[in-house]
């Protein structure tokens, strides 16, 4: 079952190529997208979630083509930026219920669960002007993690959190992986060995 596919993918910036004829595709399963700074991990996430536009090359989620079926293409996913993207006034309660408005869902089964692995239930009537970087970067990973997506595209998911919160990511991948695809970026080797993560890594 092919969940994300990658055509000749390339970018370049100010006449530079960053990539060019990037090529995969990921069924179910952990991949672990990995280089040095400034490699274009963040980058080739954007290009795949649909945030930035495609320069070269075709990217298919559930079978959709992302330029072609944008919406159907986007419905298959979810993704989690490195940085918290709610509104300031908003509390982590709001957010969750305006991501899953947005994806029509009313409710996601597995929300309960997360929030309490997460360790982010005191801070639900909280505001994101007043939370930590650690718990703004909770919320965006469980409104993830929550959707039913079969595509999970996050940019450095442990960045910021504490260890019980990592510990509960990796459950997180290795329990769902068997049926969905987690591609994230990181330089956290011991993530990706706890993850059983496979590493694309993308040159300098
Ligand atoms: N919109 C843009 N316009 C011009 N250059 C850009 C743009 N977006 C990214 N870049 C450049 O592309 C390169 C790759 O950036 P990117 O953030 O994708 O790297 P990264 O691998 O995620 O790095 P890090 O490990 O530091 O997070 C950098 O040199 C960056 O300055």
């Amino acid at each position: 079952m092919k969940l994300l596919e990658a055509d000749k993918l390339g970018v370049t910036f100010s006449g530079l190529a960053l990539f060019r004829g990037l090529s995969f595709s990921f069924g179910p399963g952990a991949i672990a997208l990995m280089g040095e700074n400034g490699a274009g991990k963040s980058t080739l996430l954007t290009l795949l979630a649909g945030v930035q536009p495609l320069q070269e090359g075709r990217v298919a989620v559930g079978g959709h083509d992302l330029a072609a079926a944008p919406v159907a293409a986007r419905r298959a996913l979810a993704w989690v930026p490195d940085e918290s993207v709610a509104y300031e006034f908003m509390t982590g309660d709001e957010f969750l219920r305006m991501v899953f408005a947005l994806r029509g869902k009313s409710e996601a089964p597995a929300l309960a669960a997360l929030i309490e692995g997460f360790g982010i239930a005191p801070h639900r009537g909280k505001r994101f002007g007043q939370m930590s970087l650690g718990t703004r970067k909770k919320f965006m990973l469980v409104s993830g993690l929550a959707s039913s997506a079969p595509v999970v595209l996050m940019d450095e998911p442990t960045n910021g959190i504490d260890a019980e919160a990592k510990a509960h990511l990796v459950e997180t991948i290795r329990h769902g992986s068997a049926t969905r695809l987690f591609l994230f970026s990181t330089h956290d080797e011991d993530t990706v060995a706890r993850c059983g993560a496979t590493v694309l890594r993308l040159a300098d």
